[in-house]
């Protein structure tokens, strides 16, 4: 089972931005996406998302997936998690499922809201409001908040980009396992190449707003490749546990 995007392509007034997209985004899988900024991660995020008018379809096992069915299906999680708000933390990830709160919220969803906040190590927080806890811990909070849609496919824009190490690993070990247990699509915009290599399934890189290659992390980045598409020289090693390690030498 799989979602796919079909020749996706978007343009922001009369500027090309990313040209005939085609992807399949397998259930149970972590794909990376990868390039360069400014190639469009985010606008096929928002694409898929239904947030930036496109032309090309998406499908999920290969039925067309319109826009308005999407909405149960799908979260998405922008790059900007700096937005402040008065709500609590736990009311933040209850919003995540807004379409069906009711006017009383049952103690078991604020203790389902909570038990994510825990998983993230926000426990202590939950009853603070976003705008006085720190970056990283608003970046888990949004994140807490995409999970809780429960959706099939689960889209985040660098969910890592403000956490400290412990915590990128919390945040790609949670999605390895709910993608296998949960059965989620997930996709992941993000710039470490070595984080995408531990953790994604298929790694998607864009150039020059298409897809230039979408494959295992080994398949993909390559150091040809990362020279013509970043612009870097790059050592990258395939150490003995299989692991690919990746690092920027020098930019050319
Ligand atoms: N609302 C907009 N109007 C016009 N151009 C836009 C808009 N949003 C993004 N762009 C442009 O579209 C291109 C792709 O932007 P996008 O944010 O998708 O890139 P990205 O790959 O996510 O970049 P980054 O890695 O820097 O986050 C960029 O050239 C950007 O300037």
């Amino acid at each position: 089972m799989s979602f796919a995007t079909h020749n996706i392509s978007v343009r922001y007034g009369r500027t090309p931005v990313l040209q005939d997209v085609s992807l399949s985004l397998p259930i149970g899988q972590i794909t990376g996406l990868i390039g360069p900024n400014g190639v469009g991660k985010s606008t096929l995020l928002k694409a898929m998302a239904g947030l930036a008018p496109c032309t090309g379809e998406m499908t999920f096992d290969s039925s067309p997936l319109h826009v308005s069915s999407r909405r149960d299906m799908v979260a998405y999680m922008p790059q900007d998690s700096s937005a402040g708000s008065s709500l609590t933390l736990t009311e933040v990830v209850l919003l995540g499922r807004l379409a069906t709160l009711g006017i009383r919220v049952s103690d078991d969803l604020i203790q389902a809201a909570q038990h994510l906040l825990a998983d993230f190590g926000l426990a202590h927080l939950s009853h603070r409001t976003l705008d006085a806890v720190s970056g990283g811990q608003r970046q888990l909070t949004y994140l807490a908040q995409a999970l809780f849609r429960q959706p099939r496919l689960l889209m985040l824009d660098e969910p890592t980009a403000a956490l400290d190490l412990r915590h990128q690993l919390v945040v790609f070990e949670t999605l390895q396992h709910l993608a296998k247990s949960k059965q989620i699509a997930v996709v992941v915009a993000l710039h470490d190449l070595s984080l995408a290599a531990q953790f994604c399934d298929q790694v998607a890189c864009l150039s020059n707003g298409q897809l230039d290659a979408c494959g295992t992390a080994p398949q993909v980045l390559t150091a040809d490749r990362l020279e013509r598409v970043y612009g870097i020289q790059a050592d990258v090693q395939h150490s003995t546990d299989n692991r690919l390690r990746i690092t920027a030498i020098k930019a050319i």
